[in-house]
């Protein structure tokens, strides 16, 4: 979106939120949109904010959830996430230029971001770009798990919303009174299959429902919605609500309006960016959710190396399950069996922090059982089984103090086996997107993320690594 854009969007939304009414004043609203390297548009104030200050209250009636929207969609039975992908979908502009002819969130949806090209849904979703194909195989395996994970439920969410349009198109018809947007999303439907990545990277958690842990209590909510993620600066928070407080739902029919203040520990300057924290998110998670991640911070004070400030983490999964099975042949279904029945299938993580660099509780417990099964000894399958679950049962310590040494070697086995691989991976792909594209159709940041991906599995491992060999992890 151009500046001259944003700006035009950005008043209209601000006039609009007046009309619900929003304080909008100059002494009301601190902030304002704009645009931030590498990162879209960001949310920065423009005069100083004292510590625990409102920032801004947005009405109840311009959020975008399941309470303002279940009365435009009467009779639904559909998720928070495909109620408001189903309606983003009707009411999404057409093209750069136009704006959103939605009466009830228009200014609200023509000030959202219109390209989705950058996010890794959107290469498999419309995997018809060989440079999007180039992309998705060099992600590391972890990365591409989780990825098809989310595309399993967009499809899920996408196949749902269909019905629900194709269905309300045969209402219409058989009641004789067909509405415009319905036959034209039945076209678009049928046509296109267009995608819905806008709600996932936009959605906030929102007390809306009796229980605290219902997938509902999500929103959309304007001008918050350009609050990009910091790792450890989140200046700004939702302030609670009485629903929160009281662990109840909201009493009023749309909820209540959404406040939100900066945080008590210290000042705001003006011209400062507003960050929130969306979560204690590990790189693949941010990458593959919400399509940017967290970067190594370069150090403007000499010229040792970027620092990592966000705690690395790599899933090792595939390679776990590999050396299974080229080293266990026979054992590797029965041992998975074990692992799945205690609960410790998958998830096996290494860690650079907190110092020192660690493996998780789970990984460690798979290495102990691959250790015990790998071992030439006289034990029968049930005695390894025995001991090692009396070791997550908490019943002794270890299993052996030889396991203990045997798993460490196999760690370190993986450690170098995940560094090796990421070398070699990051030095063929530059070459490998340079043969299915020309420079200009390439996007830097975007080749950028996803060798950082391959660099921290790297960092990570070799951090770990070190820890188990030096002792430093016991
Ligand atoms: C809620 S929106 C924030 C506003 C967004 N930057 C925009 O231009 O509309 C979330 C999206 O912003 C981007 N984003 C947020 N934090 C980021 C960060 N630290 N670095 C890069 N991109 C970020 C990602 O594309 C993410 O999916």
């Amino acid at each position: 979106m151009s500046s001259q854009f944003s700006q035009y969007r950005w008043n209209n939304l601000v006039r609009w939120l007046a009309q619900k009414g929003m304080k909008t004043g100059p002494n009301d609203l601190p902030v304002e949109c704009r645009e931030t390297p590498g990162a879209g548009i960001g949310l920065f104030t423009v005069k100083g904010c004292k510590p625990s200050s409102v920032l801004f209250k947005i009405p109840a009636t311009a959020l975008i959830n399941v309470k303002t929207l279940r009365p435009i969609y009467p009779g639904n039975t559909l998720t928070a996430i495909q109620l408001i992908s189903l309606h983003l979908f009707l009411h999404q502009p057409c093209g750069e230029v136009e704006d959103s002819s939605d009466p009830h969130f228009g200014p609200y949806i023509s000030i959202l971001p219109r390209n989705f090209d950058s996010h890794p849904l959107t290469w498999l979703v419309q995997s018809s770009s060989d440079y999007h194909r180039a992309l998705l195989n060099s992600l590391p395996p972890s990365v591409l798990t989780a990825l098809r994970g989310l595309h399993e439920r967009f499809l899920q969410d996408w196949t749902a919303v269909r019905a629900y349009m194709v269905c309300s198109v045969f209402v219409a018809l058989i009641s004789a009174r067909v509405v415009k947007w319905q036959v034209l999303s039945l076209l678009f439907i049928l046509v296109n299959g267009q995608s819905l990545e806008a709600v996932n990277t936009r959605c906030i958690y929102r007390r809306l429902k009796s229980s605290k842990s219902d997938p509902d209590n999500v929103t959309m909510c304007p001008i918050l919605d350009f609050a990009n993620h910091h790792p450890h600066r989140q200046n700004f928070v939702p302030a609670p609500t009485d629903a929160d407080m009281w662990d109840v739902a909201p009493t009023k029919k749309l909820g209540d309006d959404f406040k939100f203040v900066a945080v008590d520990d210290g000042a705001i300057d003006a011209g400062s960016e507003l960050f929130l924290m969306y979560g204690h998110h590990s790189n693949r998670t941010l990458f593959t959710e919400y399509g940017f991640i967290n970067r190594f911070e370069e150090n403007s004070e000499d010229d040792s190396p970027p620092v990592e400030t966000f705690g690395g983490e790599v899933d090792v999964q595939d390679v776990v399950e590999e050396l299974m099975k080229s080293n266990l042949t026979r054992q590797t279904d029965l041992l998975q069996r074990h692992l799945q029945e205690a609960g410790y299938w998958g998830d096996w993580t290494l860690h650079s922090a907190p110092h020192p660099a660690h493996p998780s509780y789970r990984f460690i417990t798979v290495m102990r059982l691959a250790a015990s099964a790998l071992a030439p000894n006289q034990a029968t399958e049930a005695d390894i089984i025995d001991a090692w679950q009396e070791v997550i049962a908490g019943k002794r310590d270890v299993i052996s103090a030889e396991n203990e040494e045997k798993w460490r070697i196999l760690a370190v086995r993986i450690c170098d086996e995940v560094v090796q691989r990421s070398e070699a991976r990051m030095r063929e792909y530059g070459e490998c997107l340079r043969i299915v594209m020309s420079s200009e159709q390439r996007c830097q940041w975007v080749e950028d993320n996803v060798k950082a991906l391959w660099h921290e599995e790297s960092y990570v491992a070799t951090l770990v690594k070190g820890s188990i060999l030096s002792g430093d992890m016991l």
